[in-house]
């Protein structure tokens, strides 16, 4: 390429990024710092400065039919979460420990519909009523609270536990799946692929009348959900996503907008006012399997490393970041280096999404209770 239309070319992408930069500023008031910091989200009054975050393990399997993903919380940790976590300068790491699951051996019980039963709703419905009442609880001390998974059935207990405690909640789900389907239009039975349809208020004539499950009350609308990295999707979700509008952005429309475009609509979506309280539902399978193969249903062609982190660091800068899963790390589903590198990038995922990455820091303001993530290094130039 001559190097004059490599000088216009990259003129371009610096009045593109500045547009960009003009636009989120004046919608979502980047101006004022980004980043983690309390937003006076919660109920309590608490002085002692500092973001406190509470993390809780949700060993959960029995969503799914694999053995394994209960010793998700455990591999996270081993991989060095807390310890990653601890020492930053005006955040305060509460461990919480794990919530009471129980393990079910195969098929415990399962609810007749008319096609595919439905597996283990009894023992899914009471860890997460008791993972519901926990993460409300962890609310009433902490400004955000990190689960870790679990199937992403732990998301019934997560949001409904999140939604108690903060009004106003918005979902961003970041997942190969949309994880919409109902009892009827599932394909396995596997409650995994079902969470949100028993949160969602459009879909509540959908649900089966399961003693276990009355805990769980409508609490999220389709506007207040968004997806991302969605590629597998069952035809009964389709036509869910379209009856209702659900906000999305597909792996393909990542490939053809790129990952800053698709992070600005969703959020815009989802958070218009740009400060509800976010619960980030992330599961690992959105990575591509080269990157976190550890976990029970891979899709292939998913997001990059960086995508990934780019999705994490635009929801630390929105300062809006209440509650967030990690869900669905299985260490059992592969060789111990890639279940040991799956856990690692867990851990980087949630490092970003709290605001810490490499390409930025964390400062406490002196004086302030509030932690501010500062850009240390940015692209935009002159
Ligand atoms: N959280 C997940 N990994 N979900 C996978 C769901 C797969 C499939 N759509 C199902 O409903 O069975
Ligand atoms: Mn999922």
């Amino acid at each position: 390429m001559a190097s004059s239309t490599r000088t216009l070319l990259s003129k371009c992408r610096t009045l593109l990024r500045q547009n960009v930069d003009n636009v989120r500023g004046s919608r979502r008031n980047y101006h004022e710092g980004t980043g983690l910091h309390r937003r006076n989200f919660n109920t309590h009054n608490k002085t002692d400065g500092g973001v406190q975050i509470g993390i809780l393990g949700a060993p959960i399997q029995s969503g799914q039919r694999n053995h394994g993903v209960q010793f998700g919380p455990e591999a996270i940790r081993k991989a060095g979460l807390i310890e990653h976590l601890d020492h930053h300068v005006g955040m305060t790491i509460k461990d919480f420990g794990d919530v009471e699951a129980g393990y079910v051996q195969g098929h415990a019980d399962f609810y007749l519909t008319g096609k595919t039963p439905l597996r283990n709703p009894t023992s899914t419905a009471q860890a997460n009523s008791k993972v519901a009442d926990t993460v409300e609880n962890i609310l009433k001390s902490c400004d955000v609270c990190l689960t870790l998974g679990g199937d992403h059935s732990t998301a019934i207990g997560t949001i409904t536990g999140h939604a108690r405690a903060r009004e106003n909640i918005s979902v961003l789900w970041v997942d190969a799946h949309p994880d919409l389907n109902t009892p009827v239009s599932s394909p396995s039975g596997n409650i995994h692929g079902m969470p949100l349809h028993f949160l969602m208020h459009d879909l509540q004539n959908e649900r089966l009348s399961i003693p276990e499950f009355e805990w769980v009350k409508p609490c999220i609308t389709s506007s207040n959900l968004g997806y991302i990295a969605i590629r597998d999707i069952d035809p009964g979700e389709i036509a869910i996503m379209k009856r209702y509008n659900i906000p999305h952005c597909s792996i393909r429309e990542i490939d053809r907008n790129g990952i800053a475009h698709c992070m600005e609509k969703i959020l815009d979506m989802i958070n218009p006012s740009g400060n509800r309280p976010i619960h980030l539902s992330f599961d690992i399978d959105s990575l591509d399997p080269s990157i976190a193969p550890a976990t029970g249903t891979r899709v292939r062609g998913g997001l990059t490393y960086r995508e990934g982190m780019y999705i994490c660091e635009e929801v630390a800068r929105t300062g809006c970041l209440s509650a967030m899963d990690l869900v669905e790390v299985n260490p059992e589903l592969s060789n111990f280096r890639e279940a040991k590198r799956t856990s690692e990038v867990a851990v980087e995922i949630i490092k970003h999404a709290l605001g810490l990455s490499d390409t930025y820091k964390l400062e406490r303001h002196p004086q302030q209770t509030r932690l501010k993530c500062e850009l240390v290094f940015s692209d935009a130039q002159p």
